[in-house]
């Protein structure tokens, strides 16, 4: 999906973030479209998770924009940022973070109470999210009942319950086996597309990428391709080696 001629949902505009010494984002920018599924990728201490960081609302950058539906998210207050996670944003991390003393019905419930439903809503709505994620056998459960792949689809329903208009996912494979990995990435994609919701996904997985419409790859803080950065853009050294190594195997 293209952002071209609409404004972007979601944009970054020239990043920075420095921790100590270690410059994480060295001018990074990102738009995303109402409803796309963005994959962030690069090598490990590219910036990727402190990009998705800086775009959820969770890290605010030392310089540069974060817009979201025309609103400067690194401008917010504290509170601010936490209402819109808590409402039109939802995150998801390499490792599920449910609550472990409560049922995973009630972990899917919690955002729903904190929103103002009342428990029978919450509790019917957590239900159907339940379903829709493959995981409605297990609402009794407590997280630590759970297998990583069932863990991390109860987080997802949890994520997407509010009616989130983009989640935030880094990793949510990152500690799964491969078939826990596609299931969880076909519910996500599934249940973004059947309500519009946006993600944008980190991942150093590339059949993880695969499932995005768009990838775009992050090396040393600075996105890939993008204006100022060096020469070619990295899809056309990737599509050169995936064809070299498709005609290796055609002759093997
Ligand atoms: N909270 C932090 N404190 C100190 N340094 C940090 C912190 N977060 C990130 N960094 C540093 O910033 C750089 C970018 O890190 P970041 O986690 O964003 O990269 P990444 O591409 O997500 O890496 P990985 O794939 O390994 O998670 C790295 O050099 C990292 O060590």
């Amino acid at each position: 999906m293209s952002t071209h001629g609409g404004t972007p949902l979601l944009a970054a505009r020239e990043l920075y973030k420095s921790y100590g010494r270690a410059e994480a984002l060295r001018g990074a920018s990102v738009e995303l479209a109402e409803g796309e599924i963005l994959a962030l990728t690069g090598a490990s201490g590219s910036g990727k998770s402190t990009l998705l960081h800086c775009l959820a609302g969770i890290v605010r950058p030392d310089d540069g924009a974060v817009v979201y539906d025309r609103r400067r998210v690194d401008r917010m207050s504290e509170d601010e940022r936490s209402l819109l996670r808590r409402t039109e944003f939802g995150v998801v991390f390499q490792f599920a973070q449910l609550i472990p003393e409560l049922t995973v019905l009630d972990n899917v419930s919690l955002p729903l109470l904190l929103a103002g439903a009342s428990r029978p809503d919450a509790h019917a709505k957590a239900g159907e999210w339940l379903e829709r994620f493959g995981a409605l056998g297990q609402v009794t459960a407590r997280p630590g009942q759970l297998s990583g792949g069932q863990a991390q689809r109860v987080a997802l329903a949890r994520a997407l319950a509010t009616g989130a208009r983009i989640v935030f996912a880094d990793e949510p494979t990152g500690a799964l086996d491969s078939l826990a990995a596609e299931q969880t990435m076909t519910a996500l994609v599934h249940a973004a597309r059947e309500t519009g919701t946006a993600v944008v996904l980190v991942t150093h997985d590339a059949q993880v990428a695969a499932y995005a419409d768009r990838e775009v790859q992050l090396r040393d803080g600075k996105v890939v391709g993008a204006p100022g950065f060096a020469p070619v853009s990295a899809s056309a050294s990737v599509s050169a080696s995936a064809s070299a190594s498709a005609s290796e195997e055609e002759r093997a």
